[in-house]
């Protein structure tokens, strides 16, 4: 059968469909695996999407790509802070080499979480689970609140807030790797962070004392092979809303950044890692930073895609109502803030209720 869109009007009721394949707790893993050769009416994104993945991307222009490896020597260091800085305030993203993390400890990363999606769905079953940050789970990500369409996306959510889960919790089959994962990402974060506050001109610990590196979610994706790959996306075009994201990627191209109006591919390079600028970060740094469009089409090659993501978030927020905003150190009479403060209620409120595709907390505190 030919898979064609349903919105419910010819009775396809797309909920109750949804709820069905959600009960069977076999992810899009799970589907892939039994071969299926068309993909479920409730995958198939509304025509403005599909529309848009048809812009073809280009692979004539690259993220930046920055080396690391000579952070502690002084007459690099400041020109480090000035490309970080350029790319943070042009692109929003940029891939990282030579950031300490053994190519050994990348590899067994992305295979543990491999291992951890290849299980038998009734395994992993155990995990499934589709409330919303709550600890330690996986599930594939056809919540209709966050698109229109399901995504052809399995995700363990492996870590939330300011506590780690008890070891015991994270699944086995990727225990050891996800609990080093945190000790290497949260590293290489706190060295950009530095870098970042330098680039603001301020003290280079400033955003660790702001507590920008207490409050982290991890998060394990697997995009499986998908069947009709022009039909659907693996994560649909959004800006990240916390602080900073540190990614992780296997070999399988499919990340995409939006530039200049452009859709560019994040090309996978073997041991780097992507970083990219959230919504905060844009508020806090009164726009000097940018958080940018970012997609992930559904796969079209035969291997699973592998991300590793981990999303830093603001632990305490400051004065007595709560508030965040543009930093007062960035302004002056000639750098106004461009953005008011907000609370951590609108935060989390615009944060569960915005859509993955729309930059509404942005919009709405513009000044
Ligand atoms: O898997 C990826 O490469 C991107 C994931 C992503 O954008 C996200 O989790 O917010
Ligand atoms: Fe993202």
């Amino acid at each position: 059968m030919a898979a064609s869109i349903n919105n419910g009007s010819s009775g396809y009721d797309r909920t109750a469909e949804m709820k069905k394949f959600d009960d069977t707790k076999m992810g899009v893993k799970g589907l892939s695996d039994a071969g299926v050769t068309s993909i479920p009416d409730f995958f198939i994104q509304p025509p403005e999407i599909l529309a848009d993945l048809k812009s073809k991307a280009t692979d004539m222009i690259d993220v930046p790509v920055i080396d690391l490896s000579l952070i502690n020597s002084p007459p690099h260091r400041s020109k480090l802070v000035q490309q970080v800085k350029e790319a943070a305030k042009t692109w929003g993203f940029f891939q990282v080499i030579n950031h300490g993390i053994p190519i050994s400890v990348i590899d067994d990363t992305i295979a543990a979480i491999k291992d951890f999606h290849s299980q038998p769905y009734e395994v992993k079953s155990k995990y499934y689970n589709r409330e919303e940050g709550r600890g330690v789970m996986y599930a594939s990500n056809n919540d209709l609140y966050r698109t229109k369409a399901a995504q052809w996306i399995d995700t363990l959510q492996a870590w939330m807030g300011p506590e780690p889960p008890a070891p015991e919790e994270i699944p086995e089959a990727c225990r050891k790797e996800v609990i080093a994962w945190d000790v290497y990402g949260s590293k290489v974060a706190e060295n950009l962070m530095e870098l970042f506050s330098e680039g603001l001109g301020l003290e280079a610990g400033k955003f660790k004392e702001l507590t920008f590196l207490e409050k982290k979610a991890l998060v394990a994706h697997c995009y499986p092979p998908c069947p009709q790959p022009d039909l659907t996306v693996g994560i649909a075009s959004h800006t990240d809303p916390a602080l900073l994201t540190v990614l992780l990627q296997n070999h399988i191209s499919g990340l995409q950044v939006k530039h200049d109006n452009t859709w560019v591919n994040i090309k996978p390079l073997r041991g780097a890692l992507v970083i990219n600028i959230g919504d905060l970060l844009q508020i806090i740094s009164n726009g000097e930073f940018n958080s940018v469009q970012h997609r992930v089409l559904a796969n079209s090659s035969k291997e699973d895609r592998i991300s590793v993501v981990m999303f830093f978030n603001i632990n305490k927020w400051k004065g007595d109502d709560n508030h965040y905003g543009p930093l007062p150190e960035l302004l002056s009479p000639e750098n106004p803030p461009i953005y008011r403060n907000f609370t951590i209620q609108e935060f989390v409120e615009n944060f569960y209720g915005k859509g993955i595709d729309s930059k509404s907390l942005i919009q709405k505190i513009k000044i």
